[in-house]
């Protein structure tokens, strides 16, 4: 296998009149540069003057219209060839605070490596990376988070920036990747980067606020925006003397890059000087377009276009570590589930919460009601018992899914737009690592309930309401999921779900009113109702063959000397329907199932603009 340090082709990341326009509101005007492998682009300008918005073009992630183009090596730039050959470290490191630096590298590399790839050669190819990136110092420290403190923040800066080295992409964009970091560490990271570009023949494209003049040097070339059109793209040596050709000399000790940033920018403060500050950019940029610079530049762009031969597309995929062949279904789905898995067993307040929050409500219900008697007065306690029942697991599933469920979130939705994986594998992943810990806390909440308050003791009767926990604490957190999948504030999610399990459970249970007693409209709708069936399964389960007794001193009739009799009278179907409510409830589950699949699916395609 050849080493990826000993590239053959001459690379190249060029953009020709690229124009990008969202809302109807133009961001980019008409941008063309050049930059070859070896070298560092660093690009500049004021807030909103469209840095970010150039990056994400040449992902291919702007969602709005884009004309012209990017190429690699003259070939353009389509979302496959960006995946295959070029990365895109976002502004923040959304890492899996509970992974090590070493594993969260294995992890990615599993992802993006095809299945047929050897452990060794993964184990290999993050050895490297970690060196490549200086972190082997810290391969065995966990990441950290905002609970738990981990690597520093440069060092995040590192493992994200690594995550996306481990393809050996040919052009790296880094969104401002020294934004709080001290300067000493900035400089160090940047530093790092263009050794890197210079070692493996990469193009490295980054945005950058006021980065102090020890990182200037460090810059081959220079691109500096204002108003969405560049006022200069050229090589950092050239950049004080084009200036200075132009009349705007930069002050002794005073930052290049600093002076011609503020020089490009509009000021704001008043109507004069906005229109002085915007003539001013019109100006520069007028002149960039007339400079030799720029001709220069676009001729390299033609060039590398008209020398784009076939040998040398080809050869830009001949990299071993090239992301040609992705893992398969079930190799992705085992990387995520012992992905999230692993994160999930360190994490241990939330394994915790995970297992005993659900479990501890068990304890307080069996303090509230200690033991259930077996006379007719009891069948209030019953009542209220089965409403519990039917009732908390389902939202206890919602305030899990509302807690842990959005870190997945995030990451799933930066490496789904990485290629790595789509939503199918992602959800079905975080389904099956969740049903360990549903089936344990479920487990204890229902032993408690079941023998320690005292229902009917028969262990079917034990199993059947177990499964029915088990399904509605399953089904709570599968729907809130699918509701984070529409709604990217978790807390709507929480209170719509918390919302729809609050009515479901009034309208289909009968505990609170009786079903009979309620208006057509509601009535009928408890047969779309997960809650009807459930309550069924759980009210036949414990009543049917249960006697009762009647108080001889007790002032109240006997209503109900057995527990049939009350069925026949408010559950008349719920002893012969069970199995038919088993298939409906555990169908509901599904549903849940396939709603959040098609939920996620649908908000990929609308790339994540989520409410
Ligand atoms: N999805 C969007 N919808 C509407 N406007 C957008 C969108 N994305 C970017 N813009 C606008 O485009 C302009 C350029 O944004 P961009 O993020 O590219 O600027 P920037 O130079 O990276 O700024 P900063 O340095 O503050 O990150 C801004 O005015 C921004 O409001």
């Amino acid at each position: 296998m050849r080493s990826p340090t000993t590239p053959t082709t001459e690379y190249s990341l060029s953009i020709l009149g690229v124009s990008y326009t969202i809302k109807s509101r133009t961001i980019l005007r008409n941008i063309s540069l050049y930059c070859g492998g070896g070298n560092i682009l660093a690009l500049l300008g004021n807030s909103g003057s469209g840095k970010t918005s150039l990056l994400d073009v040449v992902a291919c992630r702007a969602e709005g219209r884009t004309v012209g183009g990017a190429f690699i090596n003259g070939r353009l730039v389509t979302p496959e060839l960006f995946v295959k050959r070029g990365a895109y470290v976002l502004q923040d490191d959304q890492l899996l605070a509970h992974l090590t630096v070493k594993e969260t590298l294995t992890y990615t590399a599993r992802l993006k490596f095809a299945g047929a790839t050897k452990n060794i050669q993964v184990t290999q190819r993050v050895e490297q990376v970690l060196n490549e990136i200086g972190l082997k110092h810290v391969a065995d420290s966990k990441v950290g988070g905002a609970f738990k403190r981990g690597i520093s923040g440069g060092e995040k800066r590192r493992v994200s920036i690594g995550c996306q080295l481990l393809c050996d992409p040919v052009v790296l964009l880094l969104d401002e990747p020294t934004t709080g970091l001290d300067s000493f560490t900035a400089n160090r990271l940047v530093t790092n980067l263009s050794q890197l570009a210079k070692q493996y023949n990469k193009v490295i494209v980054m945005t950058i606020h006021q980065p102090r003049s020890d990182i200037f040097r460090l810059f081959d070339h220079i691109g500096i925006l204002s108003l969405g059109e560049l006022v200069y793209m050229g090589p950092s040596s050239q950049l004080v003397s084009y200036f200075t050709d132009l009349g705007y000399s930069c002050p002794h000790y005073a930052n290049p890059l600093d002076h011609y940033v503020d020089l490009a920018s509009v000021d704001r403060r008043d109507i004069v000087r906005e229109s002085n500050t915007t003539a001013r950019v019109r100006s520069l940029h007028g002149s960039y377009l007339n400079s030799n610079i720029f001709k220069d530049t676009l001729s390299e762009v033609h060039r590398s276009a008209a020398t784009a031969s076939d040998l040398e597309v080809e050869s830009i995929f001949s990299n071993p570590w090239t992301y040609l062949d992705p893992p398969g279904f079930a190799a992705t789905w085992a990387t995520l589930f012992s992905r999230m898995t692993v994160n999930l067993i360190r994490d241990k307040p939330s394994l915790l919460m995970r297992i005993f929050q659900f479990s501890c409500f068990s304890f307080f219900l069996w303090l509230f009601i200690i033991r259930l008697k077996k006379n007719q007065e009891s069948m209030q306690d019953r009542n209220g018992l089965f409403h519990q029942l039917v009732s908390v697991p389902p939202y206890v599933g919602v305030l899990n899914a509302v807690a842990l469920f959005p870190t997945l979130r995030t990451t799933f939705r930066r490496e789904s737009k990485d290629g790595l994986y789509g939503s199918t594998v992602f959800l079905f992943a975080y389904f099956v690592h969740i049903l360990p810990f549903h089936l344990i806390s479920t487990f204890i909440f229902t032993a408690v309930v079941h023998w320690g308050i005292g229902l009917q003791s028969e262990m079917f009767r034990f199993g059947r309401v177990w499964a029915v926990i088990l399904l509605l604490h399953f089904s709570g957190e599968v729907l809130a999921v699918a509701l984070m999948g529409v709604f990217k504030n978790e807390a709507v999610a929480n209170s719509i779900s918390g919302l729809i399990f609050v009515i479901g459970g009034l309208m289909g249970s009968g505990f609170v009113r009786s079903l009979e007693g309620m208006i057509d409209v509601l009535k009928w709708s408890g047969w779309i109702n997960i809650f009807k069936y459930t309550s069924e399964i759980i009210v036949a389960n414990e009543l049917n063959g249960l006697n009762l007794t009647c108080s001889i001193n007790s002032t109240m009739p006997c209503l109900y000397p057995n527990g049939n009799l009350y069925l026949s009278i408010f559950y008349p179907k719920a002893v012969k329907c069970m199995a038919r409510n088993f298939i409906v409830s555990f169908s509901y589950m599904i549903f849940f199932c396939v709603l959040a699949l098609i939920i996620f699916k649908i908000t990929k395609i609308r790339k994540s603009r989520m409410i």
